[in-house]
């Protein structure tokens, strides 16, 4: 099975002193139930977050099943696609599933069908009805893509669709992701207020 990589190394500026990622949502930890909705489609889990962050992550995942790694960012602040480059590099599995930590709604059947689609490519993006990229939220071969992202930071780069253009990728359509799964998967909890409609949705 292939590697799950969870992207925390922002500073949650929108959300407020605390850090997002392990903000208590409806009794666990945010990445917690990110790296739990991943945990049957993905066999490894790589966190990438800065030093500061790390024992309080840890201690999150601490009794996670699965082996768990952390890819400390060495040059902290450099944006998602530096932590998506700090990540990958960490894996060395065929493909690898990178989602930010603030996407508690993520669906494992969607991920299955995105490790599907990248059969054959270097990546497999999602885009929704808005035109976006859903670059957070896709697979990547690993070796590839880091190279494609270093490209792309030594020309300072940083919008995180750069490297995309580097590779044989293959999009997928929000028709298509609608077939697989729920779309409720592209979600991000960014704010506060985010934030406490999500725990409503979690509490039974
Ligand atoms: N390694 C790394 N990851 C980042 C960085 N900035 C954002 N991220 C991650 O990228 C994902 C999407 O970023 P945002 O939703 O903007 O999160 P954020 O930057 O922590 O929050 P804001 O400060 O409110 O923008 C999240 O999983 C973040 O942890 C960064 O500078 N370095
Ligand atoms: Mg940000």
């Amino acid at each position: 099975m292939p590697a799950g990589v969870i992207l925390a190394g922002g500073r949650s500026t929108r959300f407020g002193e605390q850090d997002k990622a392990v903000a208590d949502l409806a009794g666990v930890p945010m990445l917690r139930r990110v790296a739990d909705r991943i945990g049957g489609v993905v066999d490894e889990l790589v966190i990438n977050c800065r030093e500061d962050q790390r024992d309080a992550i840890e201690e999150a995942v601490c009794d996670y099943p699965n082996p768990t790694k952390f890819a400390i960012d060495s040059d902290p602040d450099q944006g998602p696609m530096a932590g998506i480059r700090t990540g990958l590099a960490a894996c060395d599995d065929e493909y690898a599933f990178v989602v930010a930590c603030d996407m508690p709604f993520v669906d494992s059947e969607l991920v299955n069908y995105l490790f599907e689609r990248a059969e054959g490519h270097e990546a497999a993006v999602p885009r929704l009805g808005d035109g976006w990229f859903q670059t957070t939220h896709a697979v990547y071969e690993p070796n590839p893509m880091v190279e494609a992202c270093d490209t792309a930071l030594g020309e300072e780069k940083r919008k995180i669709v750069e490297p995309l253009f580097e590779l044989d990728y293959v999009v997928v359509e929000e028709e298509e992701l609608q077939k697989y799964g729920s779309l409720e998967s592209f979600e991000n909890v960014n704010t506060k207020a985010e934030f406490e409609a999500a725990v409503q949705r979690f509490r039974p």
